[in-house]
């Protein structure tokens, strides 16, 4: 589905992504962690074209993605950023509808079947009720599950997630990954995460990409990569794991 081939980025001098290389099969579910500060966030921004990486290719189905319209890439990958944001104060509602933009011919309005797709993203996402407030009027972590009711709006083969539970109660937090594990099985969703919590990262994941100081330090199943050692040197702390579907780390 996506192949990142030796990408490196930099802002201005500063070299954050350095010969990131590996591919995401079409259905899985990636996680991506690593320490703050090690390239999570700019490596998926390079990934939805809102960075340009510097040297190396990224392609979406075999095409290199800068060859996408931005309605086109819109239609195959959606993006919840972190803090994902407006200064409009829009209605929730309305936000949600945006994610259909891509499937719209200008100045052509949402049919009916664009509204079902935003209502039932917004069950999904459990802020139906929430439809006609205000986005700045409502918390955190409810802004966060509108965000992923709209990506889902977009009806995405991709989704790409910039820290997705970072607000959410642990009530949401578990809902948000259950819905994409849901999405992920029964439509085959590529879903592509970043996640500061290792064994949510480890329990929902089919790949863990463990970044460290701009570099993929391993790529692997939770078993591979989720080991005292990768933590020890990646994180430069000491855990325990305990393995019972998936590896859990205890700090010590
Ligand atoms: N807009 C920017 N301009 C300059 N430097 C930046 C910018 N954004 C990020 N950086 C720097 O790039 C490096 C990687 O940042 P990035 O946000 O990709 O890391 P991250 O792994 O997502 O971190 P975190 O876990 O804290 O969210 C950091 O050193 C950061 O200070």
């Amino acid at each position: 589905m996506y192949q990142i081939d030796q990408i490196d980025f930099s802002y201005g001098k500063e070299e954050v992504l350095k010969k990131v290389t590996f591919n995401i099969d079409k259905g899985s579910f990636v996680s991506v962690i690593g320490p703050n500060g090690s390239g999570k966030t700019t490596l998926l921004k390079n990934m939805c074209k809102l960075l340009d990486p510097g040297s190396g290719k990224i392609e979406l189905e075999q095409m290199p993605l800068e060859g996408f319209k931005p309605k086109q890439l819109a239609q195959k990958v959606a993006v919840v950023h972190q803090g994902a944001n407006s200064d409009f104060d829009f209605n929730v509602g309305e936000v949600v509808l945006m994610g259909r933009y891509p499937y719209l011919k200008r100045f052509q309005n949402e049919n009916t079947t664009d509204l079902d797709i935003a209502v039932k993203s917004m069950q999904q996402t459990q802020t139906y009720h929430l439809k006609d407030k205000t986005l700045l009027s409502i918390s955190g972590g409810e802004r966060q599950r509108v965000m992923i009711a709209r990506a889902l709006t977009q009806e995405p083969e991709v989704l790409l997630l910039d820290e997705p539970i970072s607000h959410l109660d642990i009530k949401y937090q578990m809902e948000i990954l259950k819905l994409c594990r849901d999405l992920n099985q029964s439509q085959n969703l590529t879903v592509f995460t970043t996640l500061h919590d290792i064994n949510l990262a480890s329990r929902f994941s089919k790949v863990i990409i463990m970044m460290k100081n701009g570099q993929v330090y391993k790529i692997g199943t939770p078993e591979e990569v989720i080991t005292v050692q990768n933590i020890k040197e990646v994180y430069d702390i000491d855990v325990e794991i305990v393995s019972n579907s998936y590896p859990m780390i205890h700090p010590i």
